[in-house]
């Protein structure tokens, strides 16, 4: 390089010199002089060999076709900027060597030669021929030029370049100074677009030149007839699209201007940021706009949907909606709705309101809860995984009619000894085997009182079978039998019973039965009858038989692999084992280990036991199994299904259990003494529950024996709890349970208590003399209470520090705990839960000064009217009574 510099005439000492701009010029010209050229040869290349159309497309794979020979290499890579566009044209005396190179003097140093305008390569041929235009004084005829593909011809449009203006073209500028030249707008001026002719440029603008006129000359289409101005600076600046990805491929090193180019935009960036930015004001400026207004305000069109799944509060709704609940509960008032904040409102009132206030709604099914989930739980399936299973057979009929006695004939085991009284209290279940096939029998209850449960029993069940005493005939309980498993949907079998007898007549019962819809098959009807003898134990075979022809007919299949449900026949608390459950598989296995839910009992099976009383590991679809592990007695007659972790089975009982005792307390109903007599009228009181508590024992004893003998032949006085010792929350809990009133003698609720009775409606009844209580309490079974009084704790003080001054008493340094207390209240001395004292203040006094009233938190002295036993830490109750408007 440095030799090259050295022949060329630059002054350079080492790789360290500096070059002029011109220098390097004409090093560049030296060089690609020397590339393109045969070095045998001196003087321009060929136009083939530069890659013209006639030859092919040479340097660094470029389409030369398209942007022109012998330029590629010198395309400009500046980026479209005003500054740029602004700066003055001189006009090229001579046409540049290349483009991009205009702005520079000619090199006093030996250059290349020139290639004439003439020799170079034809422009594409959707151009015209280049022609000189830059030298003609008339500038406006020049349109920009594109070299994309473009329509060919004088259609071809530049881009927009103003205003449109009528009439031909403009003239020069008046009064502008010698006439400028017109020069291309940029080299890539917007996609093309369909021949409109040109159109002339802002009024009043000069001519405005961008780019170099070299390119214009080799590559610029003509203009149509019509002329064109070039566009207006600003516009033509934003209409310039980016190089066309070939040319980005061939970027050249950064010119000597473009380094100079971008380096003053670097200088500019620090300035203004050092002006701006960099500026604690500007800082401050600068910074967010929420910083600097506060939260910005979505437009309603920004805001995310308000998703609503079911009805919710108010203020639940204003929390979605991000707004305040007083703008809900003032819209609700819009729309004649007066809701508090914690009001419920329906899911349609939400959407009004929500819209109103400029949101959008989206409703979305609720989310369910694990024991919704259990519920909606298929009951179909596969038909490829379903196996046929054992029918389940229950044996109903009237009482004593030998329904015991038959499955103990069938299943040849004695059942009815172990009976008390002989008769079935609760639904056994047991499994046969006849002809290697299984049978389950369920045998339910032929005691009225059982009606209910049988009703279940004949629910989950595949074939009835009815049995009918020979003897006896059809009697009420056969009927509601035969209507039970009509209802079910279930075929019955008739078992004609105690055939063996001599009264028994088979033919009375075919008889009766018709009369309910029970048509034998020997008289023509579909109803089978078997005579049988669980005595004799004869025809056993036959019904059996028939019980599984009948099961076949009806294809009776389960399948065994999915999770188990069923149904609760049989609970007991079983002292040495806890909760008993016998319950019958319908689908699926239990296996040892699953967890189930029952109503609200839940269990991890710890072990199962069949009917034989072997222990076994599972059981599957038709199974009767008595189950270990239930964390409570559930109810004979309720489903059961396997859930996939304990944590569900325990979740969905819990919630069973709040909601049974919600309907408990529903049901219920807290009882107060007001109330006592109406109910006993209503005839929904017969007993009166009571707890009773007092501060001893023999006060207690004495209460309790009193109010027994207050019992009438309407209602009973029934105790459900006597202790000793205030009362507690665990006696709210027990009289909310049961129902009861709470009897204190002498004795108070502590504040956990009378915060529970107040949640729970618990009426606490406290008296200081034993007589108060028993009027009350005969009054209320008479209908004679006048409760026209209320009491109302008014708040409580902690008795803290004991002063004993000598004429004035005992001063009590009090802390009000809760409430306030006032000077005029009754206050009670309570000592160790017991009421010591009633009476009223004497002085009530906030340092020196007498005060009406002290407030939670703060101190006080006082002291009582004739009484001085106070102690610290004794508490005081302070109370007023408040008359109550009697409800009619
Ligand atoms: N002669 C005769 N007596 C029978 C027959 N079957 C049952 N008994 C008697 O009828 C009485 C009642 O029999 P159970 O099997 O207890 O009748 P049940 O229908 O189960 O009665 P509940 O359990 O009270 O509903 C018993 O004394 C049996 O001995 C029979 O086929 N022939």
């Amino acid at each position: 390089m440095l030799k090259v510099l050295t022949d060329l005439g630059v002054a350079v000492k080492s790789h360290m010199s500096t070059l002029d701009p011109e220098d390097i010029v004409r090093l560049r010209e030296h060089l690609n002089a020397g590339k393109k050229g045969d070095k045998s040869r001196v003087g321009p290349a060929a136009p083939e060999e530069r890659g013209g159309p006639a030859g092919q497309p040479r340097s660094r794979g470029v389409k030369l076709s398209q942007y022109g020979p012998g330029l590629v290499d010198k395309v400009p890579q500046r980026p479209p900027d005003k500054r740029l566009i602004e700066r003055p044209f001189r006009v090229p005396t001579i046409l540049p060597p290349a483009f991009g190179e205009e702005v520079k003097a000619p090199a006093p140093a030996p250059k290349p030669p020139e290639i004439p305008v003439e020799a170079r390569p034809a422009p594409p041929p959707a151009a015209p021929a280049p022609q000189p235009e830059q030298h003609r004084p008339t500038p406006p005829t020049r349109p920009v030029p594109d070299r994309r593909p473009q329509p060919a011809g004088p259609h071809a449009r530049p881009p927009y370049a103003g205003r449109p203006q009528s009439g031909g073209p403009r003239p020069p500028q008046a009064g502008g100074g010698p006439p400028r030249p017109q020069a291309p707008a940029g080299r890539y001026p917007g996609p093309p677009r369909p021949a409109q002719g040109a159109r002339p440029a802002v009024p009043g603008r000069p001519p405005q030149h961008r780019g170099r006129p070299g390119v214009a000359a080799a590559g610029a289409p003509h203009p149509g007839p019509g002329g064109a101005r070039p566009p207006a600076r600003g516009i033509l600046s934003k209409a310039i699209p980016k190089p066309p990805a070939e040319l980005e491929a061939v970027k050249p090193d950064k010119s000597v201007g473009q380094q100079r180019f971008a380096d003053k935009k670097e200088k500019d960036r620090r300035t203004h940021w050092d002006k701006n930015v960099g500026n604690k004001e500007n800082r401050l400026r600068l910074r967010p706009k929420e910083k600097q207004h506060g939260p910005r305000v979505v437009p309603p069109s920004e805001r995310k949907p308000v998703v609503l799944t079911g009805s919710l509060t108010v203020k639940d709704l204003a929390e979605r909606m991000g707004v305040k609940s007083a703008e809900i509960i003032k819209q609700l008032m819009f729309l004649g709705i007066m809701a508090t904040i914690n009001q419920e409102i329906d899911v349609e009132t939400a959407v009004v309101v929500a819209e109103e206030m400029g949101f959008r709604v989206e409703i979305k099914e609720r989310e369910l809860d694990p024991e919704e989930l259990l519920e909606l739980e298929p009951e179909e399936d596969e038909p490829e995984k379903l196996q046929s299973r054992p029918p389940v057979v229950t044996v109903l009929g009237h009482v004593d009619h030998g329904k015991t006695s038959l499955l103990d004939a069938i299943r040849d085991a004695k059942v009815t000894a172990t009976e008390a009284g002989g008769i079935t209290q609760h639904i056994g279940a047991y499994q046969v085997k006849y002809q290697q096939k299984r049978i389950t029998f369920l045998d339910t209850p032929g005691h009225e009182a059982f009606t209910a449960m049988r009703a279940r029993g004949a629910r989950i069940t595949d074939v009835a079978i009815l049995v009918v005493a020979a003897d006896d005939g059809v009697k009420p309980q056969t009927v509601e039998a035969i209507n039970h498993a009509k209802a079910a949907g279930v075929p019955i079998i008739v078992a004609i019973n105690k055939i063996d007898k001599p009264d028994a007549n088979p033919d009375r019962v075919k008889q009766q039965l018709t009369e309910h819809g029970l048509v034998a098959e020997e008289w023509g009807g579909d109803t089978i009858c078997v005579p049988v003898s669980a005595l004799q134990k004869t025809g056993l075979d036959e019904l059996l038989e028939m019980i599984l022809l009948v099961a076949e007919m009806n294809e009776l299949k389960a399948n065994p692999f999915r999770s188990a449900r069923g149904t609760v026949i049989e609970s007991q608390l079983d002292k040495g084992r806890g909760p008993v459950v016998t319950v019958l598989v319908e689908n699926g296995t239990v296996e040892v280990g699953d967890f189930l839910v029952a109503g609200s009992a839940f269990c991890r099976v710890r072990a199962m036991i069949d009917h034989k009383g072997r222990r076994v590991k599972k059981a599957g679809p038709s199974a009767p199994v008595e189950v270990l592990g239930f964390s409570e007695v559930p109810q004979a007659g309720e489903r059961f299904y396997e859930v996939p972790e304990e944590k569900v089975a325990r979740q969905i009982a819990l919630k069973r259990q709040e909601r049974k005792r919600q309907q408990e307390l529903k049901a219920s109903g807290r009882i107060s003494l007001e109330d006592v007599f109406s109910r006993i009228q209503e005839g929904t009181v017969k007993e009166l529950p009571l707890i009773v508590k007092a501060d001893v024992q023999g006060s207690a004893e004495a209460m309790v024996q009193s109010l027994q003998r207050l019992s009438t032949e309407e209602v009973k006085v029934q105790l459900i709890h006597q202790g000793v010792g205030a009362i507690t929350e665990s006696d709210v809990n027990l009289a909310a349970l049961a129902g009861a009133i709470i009897i204190g003698f002498n004795v108070r609720p502590d504040v956990n208590a009378r915060k529970a009775a107040e949640r729970e409606l618990v009426d606490i009844r406290l008296y200081q003399v034993i007589y108060e209580a028993l009027d009350d309490v005969k009054a209320a079974l008479s209908g004679l209470l006048e409760p026209t009084y209320r009491e109302v704790i008014l708040g409580r003080a902690q008795v803290r520090q004991i002063f004993k001054v000598s004429r004035v008493g005992t001063i009590a340094g009090c802390y009000v705990l809760e409430g306030k207390i006032t000077r005029d209240a009754g206050v009670r001395v309570i000592h160790d839960g017991k009421v010591v004292h009633d009476g009223r203040l004497s002085s009530l006094k906030r340092f020196k000064d007498d005060v009406r009233e002290v407030v939670q938190g703060y101190e006080c002295g006082l002291t009582l009217e004739r009484f001085n036993d106070i102690h610290e830490g004794d508490q005081l109750e302070f109370y007023t009574t408040e008359e109550i408007q009697r409800e009619l």
